[in-house]
């Protein structure tokens, strides 16, 4: 649900907006739902401001009936198609990734998920689109970059396209998102990509599994809204890791987990999993399942 903001109506100025925000009412939901009561006791507004602005949102934010052919042409009209670069890649996606949906590559540690995201910074930002590359763990380096392009002979004025935001925390992440999201919006920024390597070290700090959820369910609304209201494509890398049942021995049954947990599990769009030098859709909403293609770490990226 969309997060209050004081462009919805005249009547949510910055200072009421604070008062909400102060009692945990961030969304037009919370908004909706919170009785009108407890909002004029927080706020300076009157019953029938805080009237009119529910009604208002309701009006604004209600899902209105489509058919199916409008619902069409509209994905049709806004949907870009970009190639990623990468044939075999391109051939499995039906010719790219689209925009409104969010993939992620997972893989054990090593197996090339960075690799691939900075090939495809490389790739997509040769078509003149800008790419914005969300690092958690410090692994985009101007250098690597450079010496990928000196690779296959491009010159270097094409990292200009590239944008580059590290950072540290889920906080961090939030606001970048949102921060995005608003250069967008404001036609600051135009932005076709959008990578995020990785998620796991950001969302394995906290302990408190609560706010953890809280500050995740935050993540995926935005990240829902790039993609989908804003025409983004989003990849992020997730890791895979692994343990032996029982004690270690060689017979040991060795289990494997995709990181991020359940509530992760159904958000992206479209999922690949990176194993012995392929590159397999484990789960997709418009592509075959289990469809792999070879890939190649080098010099110049993966090929
Ligand atoms: N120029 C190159 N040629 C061949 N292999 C390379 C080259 N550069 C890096 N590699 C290989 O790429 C792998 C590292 O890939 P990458 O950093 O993409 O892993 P990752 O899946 O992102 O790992 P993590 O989850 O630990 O961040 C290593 O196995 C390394 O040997």
């Amino acid at each position: 649900m969309a997060r209050l903001q004081s462009n919805m109506h005249d009547l949510l100025t910055e200072e009421v907006l604070k008062a909400l925000f102060s009692k945990n009412i961030y969304t037009v939901l919370k908004f909706i739902q919170a009785e009108i009561k407890q909002i004029g006791s927080i706020t300076t507004l009157q019953y029938k401001d805080i009237v009119t602005i529910r009604k208002h949102l309701l009006n604004k934010h209600s899902a209105v009936v489509t058919n199916a052919l409008d619902h069409w042409n509209e994905l049709v009209s806004k949907t870009a198609l970009i190639p990623t670069g990468i044939k075999s890649l391109d051939r499995i996606l039906q010719g790219g990734l689209t925009t409104g949906n969010i993939y992620e590559i997972c893989g054990l540690p090593s197996s090339g998920k960075t690799q691939l995201c900075l090939t495809l910074m490389k790739n997509v930002s040769l078509l003149n689109l800008n790419v914005f590359w969300i690092d958690t763990k410090g692994d985009f380096t101007g250098r690597k970059m450079k010496s990928m392009l000196d690779a296959n002979g491009t010159p270097e004025d094409v990292m200009s396209k590239m944008l580059v935001k590290q950072l540290h925390t889920q906080h961090e992440l939030v606001s970048a998102l949102y921060q995005i999201k608003e250069d967008v919006y404001t036609r600051k920024l135009r932005l076709r990509l959008l990578i995020i390597d990785s998620l796991p070290p950001l969302f394995y700090q906290s302990q408190d599994f609560e706010r953890n959820y809280g500050v995740m369910n935050d993540f995926v609304n935005v990240l829902h809204f790039l993609a989908r209201e804003l025409q983004i494509a989003i990849v992020v890398t997730n890791v895979i890791t692994t343990w032996y049942e029982g004690d270690f021995n060689i017979d040991s049954a060795i289990t494997e987990k995709l990181g991020l947990g359940k509530y992760w599990y159904n958000v992206a769009n479209t999922r690949f999993v990176i194993k012995k030098d392929r590159l397999t859709i484990l789960k997709s909403n418009r592509l075959l399942k289990g469809v792999s293609c070879p890939i190649r770490i080098c010099d110049e990226g993966i090929v």
